[in-house]
This record gives C-alpha cells, structure tokens and sequence, in this order.
C-alpha cells in the first residue's frame, strides 16, 4: 500500500514555545511527509526539534500536542553512539552472530569442531590472546597522543591462526570482516545469511565501508546513515518517526539522490520523517518546511516561512533564495 501526501494531515502541533531562543512561535508539522527546518546558524533549528519535540516523549509538555500516535520515535543525531572499539559494522547491524554459527558449523564439516563462540574477538579461546582481539595494540607514548599499531602476533587477523584455517569459498572470517558491505552481499547470499541490512545500507551509500570497520572511525554523517539503516532493518511495519539532524552532511550529491530515494520510499510506506537540514537537494524533496530566522541567537527563534514547499520556493528567504 502505498501512502499519500497530505500536508493537512498533521502529526505534531507545537504551541508557543519559548524554547532557548525561540520567540514564543506555534507552528504544526504534517504526518507522512517529509518536513525540513532550516534556517541560518543558531536560528533556533535543534531547540525546536531535538529538544522540544524530540524530548516530550520522555516528559509531558504543554507546548506539544501529537495528533498521530506512532509506533516508535526514533531520533538519529550528530552524536556519536559509542566509542565502544569493539563495536564493528558487523556486530552493529546484528549480523556478525550469523557469521560466526556459519563459521562454526563449517569447523565441523572439516572436523576442527570450533563452537560460534571461538569465532567471536570479545571474549573466548580463538582470539589472539595478545590483542585479545583488537587487531592492534596501544603504544603508549609520553609526550604524543597513544598509536595503535597492528598486533604483531596476529597481524591484524584478530584471531588465532588455527581458527583463520576455517575457510568458507576461500574466505576466512577474518577475510570476511575485510569485506566492503558490498562484497558481503554475495558472500551472504551464497551462504544463506541475511542480506537485507546489507543491501539496506548500499541504499543508503555506505557500501564502501567494511564490515570489520569500528563504529567508532565513523563520521557523523556515515554514522547516522548507520543507524537509520540498522532502525530501518530492525523494524517490525511502518507508521514510525524519524528525526534526523543534517543526515546529508558530507554527501556527495549523487549519494544524495539515493539516499533521498530510500527516504521517500520508506514515507510511501507510511513512516513520517522530520529533518533539520540546509542542503538545497534535499530541501527541494521536501513536502513541507520551516525557516527560523532571521539571524543566530537573540535575533532569531522566529518562523521566517511555515508550509508547503511549492509556495516556499516563490519567496526571498535567506533559503530560498537559493532554490
Ligand atoms: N541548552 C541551552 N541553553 C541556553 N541556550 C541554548 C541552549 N542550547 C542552545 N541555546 C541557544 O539557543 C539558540 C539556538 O540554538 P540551536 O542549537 O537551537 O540553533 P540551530 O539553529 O540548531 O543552530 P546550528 O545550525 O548552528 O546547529 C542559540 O543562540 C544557542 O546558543
């Protein structure tokens, strides 16, 4: 089933809201559509979104009222979820678990009997016990920041040689975690493993980055790219809210004309999203916006434009101006 847009149709309305800088505005935001808020630095964009919307989920607000229930709100910042260095593309997504009863299922095939367990680099007896799965080790240095450098025992593999004899089409799982996402697809697919978070973030163009990558060596845009897939791909259905902040920032624009694909895909499915966002390609997709302006601090936190998009793109705006 496919959902139509309908900007009257509305999902939140926000009431006189003196959030930090905002003067005392009232404005409402469409379900199932995508809104934009954008305006110049410190226009007041975050309090608006990230603070008083996003937040009267965890504390009753007088200043917002939701006329659609959702499944789930589901808020995507710049923020940088973990700095855990064992968090892995792989483990992220839920996928390494699969990898590793693959792996050990194959140890039996070829009578070395591994449980899944010795597949995993946190814990157990196939890691390499100098690292202790890491790949690398710290060098402390006195007077620089500490370096990593590649553990010299397993070089870099994370796991003990007897475990790296285990091989499915050739391919070890250390050679697996070395796969970009997008040479993963085949490897699942041949060997019946879910494919779809994988696939899921080549939609999203991060099929470039490895599955043995850390979390952490993310940017903020790949990061949240990372996490709207792995939300996307743990969803049970639709009629869910997104709020993304920026989730363009660094983009090529043709990575933008995909990732944009995916998005007003997953609106025909019934989700609604909520973007604060400046890029012009991805303003223009937009059903409906709202510029605070007209400067940063004290002199914005007022609604400069509050509607559909078609009107918008008529105007004189420090934003649309430009579109
Ligand atoms: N916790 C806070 N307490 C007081 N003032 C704040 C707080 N957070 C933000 N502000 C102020 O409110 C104003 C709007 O900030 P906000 O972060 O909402 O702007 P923004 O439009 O999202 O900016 P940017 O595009 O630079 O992220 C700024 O003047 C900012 O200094």
């Amino acid at each position: 089933m496919s959902y139509k847009r309908d900007t009257k149709q509305i999902a939140v309305k926000v009431k006189n809201t003196k959030m930090h800088n905002l003067k005392n505005i009232s404005l409402s935001l469409p379900a199932n559509c995508l809104s934009i808020i954008t305006g110049v630095s410190g226009s007041g964009k975050s309090s608006l979104l990230l603070q008083e919307i996003a937040e009267s989920q965890l504390q009753d607000s007088k200043v917002i009222e939701w006329e659609k229930s959702f499944k789930d709100m589901i808020i995507i910042t710049q923020k940088r979820p973990t700095r855990n260095k064992r968090s892995l593309i792989a483990t992220y997504l839920d996928v390494f678990d699969e990898i590793r009863s693959l792996f050990a299922r194959e140890s039996k095939k070829e009578n070395f009997s591994f449980s899944a367990s010795d597949f995993s680099f946190n814990a157990g007896n196939g890691r390499c016990p100098n690292c202790q799965g890491l790949g690398v080790i710290e060098s402390h240095q006195l007077f620089f920041e500490n370096m990593e450098l590649t553990c010299p025992v397993c070089h870099g593999s994370r796991y003990k040689d007897k475990i790296l004899k285990v091989k499915i089409d050739g391919y070890s799982i250390s050679d697996v975690l070395g796969f970009s996402i997008q040479e993963a697809i085949g490897f699942f697919a041949r060997n019946g493993l879910n494919y779809k978070p994988l696939t899921l973030l080549t939609k999203t163009n991060l099929g470039y980055i490895s599955l043995g990558q850390g979390t952490n060596s993310l940017s903020g845009g790949e990061m949240q790219r990372l996490r709207l897939t792995r939300t996307i791909s743990q969803q049970k259905g639709n009629h869910h809210l997104f709020i993304l902040d920026e989730p363009t920032i660094g983009m090529h624009k043709i990575d933008v004309f995909h990732f944009m694909e995916l998005i007003q895909n997953l609106i025909e499915d019934g989700n609604t999203f909520f973007f604060i966002e400046h890029n012009l390609d991805v303003i223009k997709q937009a059903d409906y916006v709202v510029e605070l302006g007209p400067s940063g601090g004290n002199d914005g936190g007022e609604i400069i434009y509050s509607g559909e998009i078609g009107p918008f793109t008529q105007l004189n705006t420090k934003t649309s101006i430009y579109l």
